[in-house]
């Protein structure tokens, strides 16, 4: 097996109670390299609570994960982003009064250097705007001025921000929740454009979305997730939507995993 082979994320046998509630029962996961690896299943279905897992936010009962073949054990979202796994989550957590640049290093702030900002822990404003400047536009984000408040900002143009800070601190992977859920037509088409231009870069992502024709038009790969775990995976050039919904509802049996 060549090093391309290894799953940047790997799942095995992840299971979560709560209580009598079991969301999650001896569930898989895969992750390649330079994929977008679009997550779908019903409501209830368990997504969120396997895409909280993979980012640290909720220890499993049982199960294991790998990083490029390498075990790790999440105990906190922070220990997941040290590993370069950056999640974008549904409800936005961009800061609405400060400006792009401050939300683009939100908890990461840049220091002055020297004594000033080591000690007196002054932020440099300038080196942060500069930085903020060069990410959004080496992803093609349009925005006139990164000092404007996020707040003066569409959904779309927020939602951007928030896409693009993950990819900045996201050294390994990318996770989104929904990302587009609240988004009209053409801004989900500004988030869909910068994820596309994220996966090129070369940082897999991994997509939880209920839009299928999104999903269709997006993803490399589909997992479908049902009943707490992973029915199948399927690719969207081989499989039909009808097919994919019919695996998320019980409808039909999947056919065995596809790739
Ligand atoms: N913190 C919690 N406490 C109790 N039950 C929970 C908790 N989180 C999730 N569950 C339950 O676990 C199951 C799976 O939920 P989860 O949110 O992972 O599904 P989902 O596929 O993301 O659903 P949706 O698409 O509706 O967001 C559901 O029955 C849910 O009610």
């Amino acid at each position: 097996m060549s090093d391309d082979d290894v799953p940047v994320l790997e799942a095995r046998g992840l299971s979560k109670s709560y209580g009598h509630v079991r969301a999650m029962v001896d569930a898989d996961f895969d992750l390649r390299a330079g994929e977008v690896l679009a997550v779908v299943g019903d409501n209830g279905a368990g997504k969120s609570t396997l895409i909280k897992v993979l980012s640290g936010a909720v220890v499993p009962d049982a199960g294991e994960i790998r990083m490029n073949g390498e075990p790790v054990a999440f105990r906190s979202p922070l220990d997941a982003r040290e590993r370069g796994i950056e999640t974008v989550y549904q409800d936005l957590a961009v800061a609405p009064a400060l400006d792009i640049a401050a939300n683009l290093f939100l908890g990461r702030e840049l220091r002055r250097p020297g004594v000033v900002g080591r000690l007196f822990r002054v932020l440099d404003g300038g080196a942060m705007r500069a930085e903020a400047r060069r990410q959004l536009e080496s992803l093609g984000v349009r925005i006139p001025d990164v000092r404007q408040p996020v707040e003066t900002l569409s959904g779309g143009q927020r939602q951007s921000v928030a896409v693009a800070r993950a990819a900045a601190f996201g050294t390994r992977l990318v996770i989104m929740d929904e990302p587009t859920a609240a988004l009209g037509v053409r801004e989900s088409r500004m988030v869909l454009d910068l994820i596309r231009r994220i996966r090129d870069r070369g940082l897999p992502v991994v997509l939880i979305s209920h839009n299928m024709p999104q999903v269709f038009e997006i993803a490399d790969r589909i997992h479908i997730h049902r009943l707490g775990r992973r029915a199948a995976v399927v690719t969207p050039g081989a499989s039909s939507m009808r097919e994919v919904v019919e695996i998320m509802t019980g409808a039909a049996a999947p056919a065995g995993e596809s790739t």
